[in-house]
């Protein structure tokens, strides 16, 4: 057996990439007794020299060199970002290197040509901290749960996101001033609208849904909402109703009335009752919760984003690799498929359209204060076949105001109705505002 060591280059030294390396020199010990093969950085990625390197690592900026080099085995890239990452993993492919990544975007948007390269090249691209920072739920799908078929996944999956509302909510501290917290603490993207317009759940639920359902990557199909549109307001009125809000992204496979298959994608802001667990993940905690047969219920919990979590996850599938390396001769072939399931068995069972999907409403009207508004709103959602759970009169919220606002909650109804009713509703002239709508799952009940 060949026992050189496993010899890696580190591409970006922000956040994640420095937690790697300091990672590397606390724990190598116990990651060399687990695999019994020694892990060595032999190369860091970086634009300027850094003095905090130790100097037996060789810096430079020149990437495509380093992915060329002999003492590479497997190229973790830790810059981000779709264009520069992406020629240079293609590069590294081409190469014969493996890649470790912790990129969501890039995957979830070419992880399709990615995989296929690296599968024709006979390498592994794996990506455990790109979905839920330190939770290991990409190892949980693809091996853990392996026997089961799994029905739906849901989950808090932007830490950031999770950390913005859970400071607002709990020390009523503003928006503009968390996020830049969170950005300080490096749980943010580079672009943090990709944390609060939830594109970067939807990058996490597009990677979980492929390997959970054995199909292709559909970014494209996802449904997605942020949390930059919910309101104090909002908020209170959601406590006052036994709920908290909170930004989840869902995956579930559904039978049609047609009998069809077809699966909905969807990152949005959702009332969860207080008592259920979710709902009391709070700061930049993760948790999914996955619903599998024969297995029932699992939930995962851990934090979702920061350099410490995210490097344990970059160096467990290190780990993985180096094993696979060990022992079959330095060939990753015996490692899981790239999407858990053979290539050739992903399937392409229909993503639903956002008229398609189906979900309960909490509904807020800015009403004028006459009689009759209620008849008359009750009386379309009932000729939309839209049920309704609990209605709620609110005093103004301002004293000037002679409007009321009125919450509505209706029970899971296809979208294309609400749309419709949502449309009469607006129309009518005693309804002043545009109404606000944020959904609720009955998986969360
Ligand atoms: N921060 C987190 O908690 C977290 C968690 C999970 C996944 N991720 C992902 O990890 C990756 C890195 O995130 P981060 O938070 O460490 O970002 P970061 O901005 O802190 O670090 C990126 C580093 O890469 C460097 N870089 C970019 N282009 C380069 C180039 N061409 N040559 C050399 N260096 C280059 C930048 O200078 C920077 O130092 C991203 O894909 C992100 O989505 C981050
Ligand atoms: N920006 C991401 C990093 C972890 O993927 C988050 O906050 O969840
Ligand atoms: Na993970």
């Amino acid at each position: 057996m060949n026992n050189r060591p496993i010899q890696l280059a580190i591409l970006g030294l922000g956040t994640v990439g420095t937690g790697v390396v300091e990672l590397l020199q606390n724990n190598l010990d116990e990651m060399t007794r687990r695999t019994g093969r020694e892990i060595k950085i032999t190369h860091v990625g970086t634009r300027r020299n850094r003095t905090d390197i130790p100097t037996d690592i060789k810096q430079s900026a020149d990437l495509l060199a380093i992915i060329q080099q002999d003492d590479v085995d497997i190229v973790v890239e830790l810059m981000g970002g779709t264009t520069t990452a992406k020629e240079v993993i293609l590069a590294a492919i081409e190469h014969g290197k493996h890649i470790v990544t912790a990129n969501k975007a890039l995957l979830a948007e070419h992880g399709n040509e990615i995989f296929a390269k690296a599968d024709a090249n006979g390498v592994k691209v794996a990506y455990e901290a790109a979905v839920a920072g330190g939770i290991p739920i990409i190892k949980i799908l693809r091996e853990g749960l392996a026997a089961n078929k799994i029905d739906w996944l849901a989950g808090i999956i932007n830490g950031t996101g999770n950390f913005i509302m859970t400071e607002m909510r709990d020390k009523k501290r503003d928006f503009a001033d968390v996020l830049a917290e969170a950005q300080a603490l490096g749980y943010a993207e580079a672009d943090p609208t990709f944390d609060v317009e939830g594109i970067d759940a939807a990058h996490k639920l597009t990677l979980l849904a492929s390997i959970a359902f054995g199909i292709p990557l559909q970014f494209d199909k996802v449904y997605c909402e942020g949390i930059t549109k919910i309101t104090k307001q909002d908020v209170r009125y959601a406590n006052e109703l036994g709920y908290r809000i909170k930004h989840l992204g869902f995956a579930k496979r559904r039978i049609l009335d047609s009998g069809e298959e077809g699966i909905e994608l969807r990152v949005h802001p959702t009332l969860i009752p207080k008592q259920v667990l979710l709902a009391n993940v709070n700061g930049v905690k993760n948790a999914i919760m996955v619903d599998a047969e024969p297995v029932g219920q699992t939930l995962y919990y851990g934090s979702g984003a920061g350099a410490g979590a995210t490097a344990s996850a970059v160096m467990a599938d290190v780990v993985d690799m180096v094993r696979a390396l060990a022992e079959t001769n330095d060939s990753t072939a015996n490692l899981v498929p790239h999407l858990a399931f053979q290539p050739e068995t992903l399937n392409n069972t229909r993503i639903l359209s956002s008229d398609e999907m189906i979900t309960g409403y909490y509904l807020r009207l800015q009403v004028k204060d006459d009689l009759g508004v209620l008849a008359e709103v009750t009386r379309i959602l009932s000729e939309s076949k839209i049920s309704i759970d609990a209605i709620l009169q609110q005093p103004a919220h301002d004293d000037t105001s002679t409007d009321l606002p009125v919450i509505i909650m209706v029970d899971p109804v296809v979208e294309r109705n609400m749309n419709e009713a949502i449309a009469k509703i607006e129309a009518l002239d005693t309804v002043t505002d545009k109404v606000v709508r944020i959904r609720l799952d009955e998986l969360m009940q």
